[in-house]
C-alpha cells in the first residue's frame, strides 16, 4: 500500500480531488450541437459571424429618415415593403418610408423605424403622429458580438443559452469533453433490495438509487453493478473489473474501520491511495484512488456521509475531469437558529433554504442529527456548511449553503 495523506481537512481533499482529475482529463469529442446541452465545451468558441449579423428593425412599424421628421405630423410616400427574411434590397429616399417587420433588414438611407401604433395610413401615404427620436427602434450589426469574439470559453458548461448562443452563430457542432462512465457499487452483506423480503439483522439498500440519482442529476448514465458481498476476493475482483472498465468508480460503505470493510486494501495493494479519511462531518472515512484506469472515491456507507462527500467531494471530481475548474457557485443564507459545534471538523448539516418576506435567503437546519438518518435529507434541500474549528453560530449569522433540490 502506498504512503497516502490522512485526516487531512476538507479543503485540502478537495485541492487533491482538483489535481488528480486534471492530471486525468478525459478526451475531447466532436458532437452535434443538440447533444452538447449540460457539456463541458472543450475549445473557445470565437465568432465566425457579427450579431445581429445586419442592421434590422426591432419594432413593426415604417423606416424611415429622422431628417424628414417635421413637428406634430409628417406625410410619407410608403415605397415598399421589407419583412424579416429575404433582403429586398429597398432604398428610403427623401420624404419616403417602408413597411417593415420586426428582425427585417434596414432597407439603404433609413436610419429610425417608427411604431405601426405612432402612424396612420391613407392608401400609399403614412402619416407619423409621433417622431420617434433618431435611430429608435434599429438593432444595429455587430452590437451584441462582434466578429472574432471570444464569446464561450473552454472549461464553460453548456448551459442552453450557451448552446443557443453556438446555434445564432451557425455552428452545428461543438467541441467538448466526454462524459465518464461511471460503476456504482454499494457494498455489505446486509443490504437488500428493495422488493424482497428482509431477514433479521437486514436493510434494504437505499444509498444505490441516491447514488444513481446524484450522477444522473449530473447528466452522467452511471451503471449500477451488483452489490458487494463483504468478501474480500469478491470486492477485488469487481473492482478491478471496473477499474479497467470505466472512468470513475463510486462505491458506498466498507471504506471505514471494520472488520469487513474490505475496499481500501483493494485499492491500496492495485491501485494508489489519493487519500484516506478527511475531516468532515458526517463522511470522515471516505477515500479517493486510482484503479487501473479508474478514479475511485469510496464514500461512507451512512446514507448521509454519502450525500456530503458526494456533493463535497464527487462534484469537483467530475467537473475536473471534464476540464471544469471553477468551483461552483456557493450561495449564502441565514441561520433561522443557532449552530454550535465543539470539534475541528467541517460539518455539513440538512436545512431547509426559503427565501423569506423580505426577500432574504435563510437557512433552516434539520433537528436530526446522526448520518444514518435519510428522511432529514429528504425533507431538506441544502446543506448548511460549518467551517473547520470549533463554532458558535447566532440566529441570522451568514452560512455558505449547497442546494441539492
Ligand atoms: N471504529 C470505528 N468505527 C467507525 C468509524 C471509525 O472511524 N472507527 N467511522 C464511522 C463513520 S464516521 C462512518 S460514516 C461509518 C462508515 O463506515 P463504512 O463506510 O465502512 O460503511 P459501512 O460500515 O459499510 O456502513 C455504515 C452504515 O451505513 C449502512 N449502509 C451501508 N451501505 C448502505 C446502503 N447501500 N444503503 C443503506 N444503508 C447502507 C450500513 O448498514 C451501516 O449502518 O463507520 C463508522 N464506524
Ligand atoms: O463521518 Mo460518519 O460519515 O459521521 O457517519
Amino acid at each position: 500500500m502506498n504512503e497516502f495523506p490522512t485526516g487531512i481537512t476538507f479543503d485540502e481533499a478537495v485541492a487533491i480531488v482538483r489535481e488528480v482529475a486534471a492530471a486525468h482529463r478525459l478526451e475531447h469529442e466532436t458532437l452535434p450541437l443538440s447533444r452538447t446541452h449540460g457539456r463541458v465545451l472543450a475549445t473557445d468558441v470565437v465568432a465566425p459571424l457579427a450579431l445581429p449579423p445586419f442592421d434590422n428593425s426591432a419594432m413593426d412599424g415604417f423606416a424611415l429618415r429622422h431628417a424628414d421628421l417635421r413637428d406634430g405630423e409628417t406625410r410619407l410616400r410608403l415605397t415598399g415593403e421589407q419583412f424579416a427574411g429575404p433582403d429586398a434590397a429597398l432604398q428610403v429616399g427623401e420624404g419616403e418610408c417602408v413597411r417593415i417587420t420586426t428582425g427585417a433588414p434596414m432597407p439603404a438611407g433609413a436610419d429610425t423605424v417608427v411604431i405601426k401604433e405612432n402612424t396612420r395610413v391613407e392608401g400609399d401615404t403614412v402619416i407619423v403622429l409621433a417622431a420617434p427620436n433618431a435611430g429608435a427602434n434599429v438593432r444595429y450589426s455587430g452590437e451584441d458580438v462582434a466578429v472574432g469574439d471570444v464569446v464561450l470559453h473552454a472549461g464553460t458548461r453548456l448551459t442552453p443559452a450557451r448552446v443557443s448562443l453556438a446555434a445564432s452563430l451557425g455552428l452545428s457542432s461543438l467541441r467538448v469533453a466526454r462524459r465518464p462512465t461511471v460503476a456504482v457499487f454499494s457494498s455489505g452483506d446486509e443490504l437488500v433490495e428493495p422488493g424482497m423480503a428482509l431477514a433479521p439483522g437486514q436493510i434494504y439498500d437505499s444509498n444505490r438509487e441516491l447514488l444513481m440519482g446524484l450522477l444522473r442529476a449530473e447528466g452522467l448514465e452511471p451503471t449500477a453493478w451488483p452489490r458487494l458481498p463483504d468478501d474480500p476476493r469478491q470486492v477485488e475482483i469487481a473492482l478491478r473489473d471496473a477499474g479497467c472498465a470505466f472512468d470513475l468508480i463510486v462505491t458506498c460503505g466498507a471504506v471505514s474501520a471494520g472488520e469487513k470493510d474490505h475496499i481500501p486494501d483493494v485499492i491500496g495493494r492495485f491501485g494508489k491511495i489519493h487519500f484516506w479519511k478527511v475531516r468532515m462531518k458526517p463522511g470522515m472515512p471516505v477515500l479517493f484512488g486510482s484503479l487501473d484506469q479508474a478514479r475511485v472515491l469510496a464514500l461512507p456507507g451512512n446514507p448521509v456521509s454519502v450525500f456530503a462527500t458526494f456533493l463535497g467531494l464527487g462534484r469537483p471530481l467530475i467537473d475536473g475531469l471534464q476540464g471544469h475548474d471553477a468551483a461552483r457557485p456557493v450561495e449564502r443564507a441565514q441561520l433561522v437558529s443557532p449552530l454550535e459545534k465543539s470539534h475541528a471538523r467541517r460539518e455539513f448539516i440538512r436545512a431547509q433554504v426559503f427565501c423569506d418576506e423580505h426577500g432574504v435567503l435563510r437557512a433552516d437546519p434539520n433537528p436530526a442529527v446522526g448520518s444514518h438518518r435519510l428522511r432529514a435529507v429528504s425533507d431538506s434541500n441544502a446543506l448548511i456548511v460549518i467551517p473547520d474549528g470549533p463554532q458558535r453560530l447566532a440566529a441570522g449569522t451568514v452560512v455558505d449553503v449547497l442546494r441539492y433540490a
